[in-house]
């Protein structure tokens, strides 16, 4: 063999793609590039000493043992002091607290991930009711929106127009190679704060960060991506510290084009079975990327079913408190975008399954309110098409709370991403005509919430059931305690995409989200009921996420879409079983 570099790559290259590879496949795909196409020269060894320590992966801080410092070059490189993970965790979280700004939590936690990834997620997973909202909604908001000033190292990949042509050799640059879920944003709709461009990287990161924690998928199996096709917010555009490409936003043919070789090269680089997860893309994209990718890549769109799926299971929970099936409400929504049509179209196809009643029926007991009012069959003409199904026969009304008074909903949803909408009149005028009134509040941020849970227990005098997209704190009102439940999408996709993954699911199908649903709703307990909760709290919601996915990877199986065979017997000990655990491992 040559010794010049370049030959022996040549030679290996040449070598591979004749077949002569001892019957031994290119796990990576590179012999399926052609030769003009580069390939990164990936580098395997052995970490030791300073860059042991820098790798978050394998760094233990002060836990590394006596005999693992000894061996692996360590000695002198730490102080004395040996710390178990749990007092490691005990100061961390003393630390932690010590700030009061929550941002300041936000980037100290984000500081761990990158230093000592194995405490950050024991953090997160024992501390989840505490963390959940620095990694996730609310703080993750504020992160996103202030991201060119706190952006310190990195995290996820960047995609952008910049790379059109190159988007597999992009992939490539990752790396671990075991992908198993990417969540993906473009950055238009971040939460409710709108258009964050490239900032938009937290949300991937956040997603991702509770696929590992709630839904026990391996941190190096997660690949976070942003795709900046540029900005139409003004303000970024003019921010000298803004991280992304300084130009308006690509649309039409351009824009379809360059996600259409992004979907092909996940497909080629991590093969039929990696999930994605379309994040927070503004609705004139979600729905056309969601029906155009469903039946040829493993795709779920969050904010769309995510958002359809946990909404049902609350309602399904509901029932029991209510005493009424799903078919004896009549529901109200503010917002008839992803959000509210994705719930509207799962409420429907539930009762319709429920009832045996055709779907055009069920759909009638729903009723959705945007901008522009509420949504009738004058207005059809006009209408976006996943707003249509819902133009049903009724004269124009303009605002929500004329809305309200004339179809007197039992249910009153939230997903305008417009905070305070809610109004005293609003909450009100739902009291008047329903025992317990349902009030779901499920903007996010906390900023954009349509009302807050004090607002909607003492405006309903203490009758409200209550949940919001964002937490909020327990409520006190007439010396009782109410507490709020969060309707949040993280109940169910760490869940869901563990059972598509465990099974081999190489398709997303609505009888897989009804499943999710049924299982989460069948973990609210007769105690959680008593303290009008509607969602189980999160402290255990990694034996949820387990009872999700073995109702998924069930689902999935019956379905046929099923790719790892045989099915195994007892799903959720399979669940179980998958989960990464955050506990330090010894090294030899
Ligand atoms: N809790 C959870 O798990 C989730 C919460 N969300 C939250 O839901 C919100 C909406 O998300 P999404 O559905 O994706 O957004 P979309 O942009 O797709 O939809 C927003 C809808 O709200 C309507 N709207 C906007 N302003 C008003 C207003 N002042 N009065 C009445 N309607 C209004 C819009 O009307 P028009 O069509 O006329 O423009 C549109 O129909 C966001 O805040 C997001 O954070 C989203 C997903 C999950
Ligand atoms: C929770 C979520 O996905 C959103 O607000 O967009
Ligand atoms: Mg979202």
């Amino acid at each position: 063999m040559s010794s010049n570099p370049t030959q022996i790559s040549d030679d290996y290259v040449s070598e591979n793609r004749s077949g002569v590879g001892g019957g031994i496949s290119d796990v990576y795909g590179e012999d399926l590039a052609t030769l003009d196409q580069l390939v990164t020269p990936w580098v395997t060894s052995v970490a030791s000493g300073y860059t042991l320590m820098r790798d978050p992966r394998y760094n233990k801080g002060l836990a590394f043992t006596d005999k693992e410092r000894d061996a692996h070059y360590l000695t002198g490189l730490l102080p004395p002091v040996i710390l178990s993970q749990d007092v490691q965790e005990k100061k961390m979280m003393h630390n932690l607290r010590q700030y009061t700004v929550p941002l300041h939590r936000y980037v100290a936690l984000m500081d761990l991930q990158e230093r000592n990834e194995r405490l950050f997620y024991k953090l997160l997973i024992d501390n989840v009711e505490e963390l959940l909202p620095v990694v996730y909604t609310p703080t993750v908001g504020e992160a996103c929106q202030k991201y060119g000033s706190i952006f310190r190292r990195p995290q996820g990949l960047y995609i952008s127009l910049k790379e059109k042509g190159k988007i597999l050799e992009v992939l490539k640059n990752w790396p671990q190679r075991g992908i198993q879920v990417i969540v993906v944003t473009d950055g238009e709709r971040i939460l409710g704060l709108g258009d964050l461009g490239c900032q938009g990287m937290g949300i991937p990161v956040g997603k991702l960060s509770l696929y590992t924690a709630l839904g026990g998928i391996r941190p190096s199996a997660c690949l976070p991506i942003t795709i900046d096709v540029g900005t139409n917010n003004e303000k970024l555009l003019n921010d000298e510290f803004y991280i992304g490409l300084k130009q308006k936003r690509a649309t039409g043919e351009e824009y379809a084009e360059f996600l259409h070789e992004f979907m092909c090269a996940v497909k080629q680089n991590y093969g039929e079975k990696v999930l994605v997860q379309f994040e927070d893309f503004a609705n004139h994209h979600a729905f056309e990327l969601l029906s155009k990718y469903c039946s040829s890549h493993l795709v779920f769109n969050d904010d769309i079913q995510g958002t359809a799926s946990v909404v049902l299971a609350g309602l399904i929970a509901a029932q029991k408190v209510l005493g009424k099936s799903l078919s004896d409400h009549t529901f109200l929504f503010l917002g008839a975008g992803e959000a509210g049509t994705g719930i509207a179209e799962l409420i429907a196809l539930k009762i319709s399954k429920e009832t045996g009643t055709p779907i055009d029926e069920t759909r009638k007991k729903i009723w959705l309110v945007d901008s522009k009012g509420l949504i009738v069959s004058s207005r059809k003409e006009s209408l976006q098409h996943f707003k249509q199904p819902w133009a049903h026969d009724h004269e124009p009304v303009k605002e929500l709370l004329g809305a309200v008074n004339a179809i007197k909903p039992t249910v009153l949803i939230g997903t305008s991403g417009v905070g305070k909408t809610f109004t005293k009149e609003v909450v009100e005028a739902m009291a008047t005509f329903n025992e317990k009134p349902l009030i779901l509040a499920l903007s996010n941020p906390t900023s954009q919430a349509e009302c807050t849970a004090e607002e909607a227990y003492t405006w309903t005098e203490g009758r409200a059931i209550f949940a919001s997209g964002s937490p909020f704190a327990p409520v006190e009102y007439e010396g009782k305690t109410f507490f709020p439940g969060q309707a949040n999408n993280c109940y169910i996709f760490p869940g869901l995409g563990l059972g598509l993954i465990m099974s081999g699911a190489i398709r997303v199908r609505d009888d897989m989200l009804l499943a999710a649903s049924e299982a989460l709703a069948s973990q609210v307990t007769e105690e959680n009921f008593a303290d009008g909760l509607i969602y189980p709290p999160f402290t255990n919601i990694r034996k949820i996420s387990a009872n999700i996915a073995a109702s998924v990877g069930a689902k999935t199986y019956e379905l046929g879409l099923a790719s790892n065979l045989p099915r195994p017997k007892d799903l959720v000990k399979m669940a179980e079983s998958c989960m990464y655990s955050p506990v330090y491992r010894n090294f030899r």
